[in-house]
């Protein structure tokens, strides 16, 4: 298959773990004979930097011709001072509302040779499997533009949903639980907002259409607590945009670090953006010791997603697993007392698992 794809590396680490899914993606090509062509935009701080504006027409337009998008991370303190339209998030913002991207999804799954790494007991997050699925261009981040008042002594952002745009999380939600465990925790506040209320509604109206999926309502903080203490009780997780934020990087410990986790940012139709759920990391950017792997898995959804390739997308995945077992660790992950190895270490063990092993044994549909 001949697909076209634009890379955004954006900031910080970004541009590091972005050529390394692109290095594994171009290993996928040569082994299944698939031609992938990348094209690189600007986007975030760079895009400031070099064009005045964080999301560039010329990047929007890229994306809306192409097969999908491979993002890496947006944002640093360099850019700490500009105003307000011209933050490097904005872009992010930006391109997921440009293209509909309303459906985010973050699964949080840990490999075997990690168990150890989370700071959390082996045995509660042994077998731990969850989808989290969180709505990505509404609520508070797309509310009528946020202000100060009062010489800036008041602020105001609105957190403000439109029935429609929940309703099609919450049966994309439905959908997921279908194809995994059939049990669905829908979270919310609605003990203070009434944006939560009316998500409870339809959750309720919903489940009506899926009578074979369980449905619980969970408390955010309640559910905040639960992802920590007792994780397998959960399968797909549904919520709305900044809670979805907050707890899959809280449920990334699961894994043993935040750059594990791969995401998908996609509507109805298949088209994606792919994009590792962490940010620019500008501590360590520039080191070359950024873990590459939550960016190599979210090609891994690409392929699977965007491309309906799932032996490649299976392929990475289990050259990952291996690329694990084999000991291969960036500094952010417990080494147990072994070698810490470069993002660039990893990502070599990563092409070489996935061309010197037949492909018959792939652990298919790890992720998603
Ligand atoms: N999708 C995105 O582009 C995205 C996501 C989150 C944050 N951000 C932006 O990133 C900037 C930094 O934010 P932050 O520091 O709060 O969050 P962060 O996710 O960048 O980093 C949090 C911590 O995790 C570590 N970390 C993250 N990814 C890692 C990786 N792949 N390998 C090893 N360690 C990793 C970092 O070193 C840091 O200690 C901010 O400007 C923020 O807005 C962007
Ligand atoms: C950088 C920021 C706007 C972004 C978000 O909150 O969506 C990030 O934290 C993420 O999780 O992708
Ligand atoms: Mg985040």
């Amino acid at each position: 298959m001949n697909k076209h794809i634009i890379l955004l590396p954006g900031d910080g680490i970004g541009r590091e773990i972005v050529e390394s899914a692109v290095q594994v993606l171009k290993a996928v090509a040569g082994e299944f004979g698939h031609t992938f062509t990348m094209e690189e935009h600007a986007i975030g701080g760079d895009a400031v930097d070099k064009f005045g504006t964080p999301l560039p027409d010329t990047t929007v337009k890229a994306c809306r011709n192409a097969d999908a998008i491979l993002l890496g991370a947006v944002g640093g303190p360099k850019w700490d001072g500009v105003p307000a339209d011209r933050r490097p998030e904005k872009g992010l913002l930006g391109i997921r509302k440009a293209l509909g991207l309303f459906a985010n999804l973050r699964p949080v799954k840990g490999f075997p040779s990690l168990l150890h790494a989370s700071p959390l007991k082996e045995s509660v997050i042994e077998g731990s499997d969850i989808l989290i699925i969180r709505e990505l261009t509404g609520g508070l981040y797309f509310g009528t533009p946020s202000e100060r008042r009062d010489n800036g002594n008041a602020v105001v952002d609105t957190l403000a949903y439109q029935r429609e745009e929940m309703e099609r999380i919450i049966d994309k939600a439905f959908q997921s639980a279908r194809l995994r465990r059939r049990h669905l925790t829908s979270v919310d506040k609605a003990n203070v907002l009434e944006s939560s209320r009316l998500w409870r509604e339809i959750v309720e109206e919903k489940k009506q259409d899926y009578p074979d999926v369980a449905v619980e309502h969970l408390l955010v903080d309640a559910a905040a607590m639960k992802l920590i203490t007792n994780p397998n009780q959960f399968d797909v997780m549904v919520t709305e945009n900044m809670f979805g934020d907050i707890l899959s990087d809280e449920a990334s410990v699961l894994t043993g670090s935040l750059g594990m986790l791969p995401s998908a940012s996609i509507r109805s139709d298949g088209t994606g953006l792919y994009e590792p759920v962490h940010g620019s990391a500008p501590d360590i950017a520039g080191q070359g010791m950024a873990n590459p792997l939550g960016t190599i898995l979210s090609a891994a959804l690409m392929l699977r997603h965007s491309f309906g390739m799932e032996t490649e997308a299976a392929a990475i995945e289990r050259a990952v697993r291996e690329c694990l077992d084999q000991g291969y660790r960036t500094a952010d992950l417990d080494t147990q007392g072994g070698q810490v190895t470069g993002t660039q270490q990893v990502t070599d063990a990563v092409v070489e698992n996935l061309t010197v092993k037949s492909v018959s044994d792939s652990i298919c549909g790890m992720f998603v």
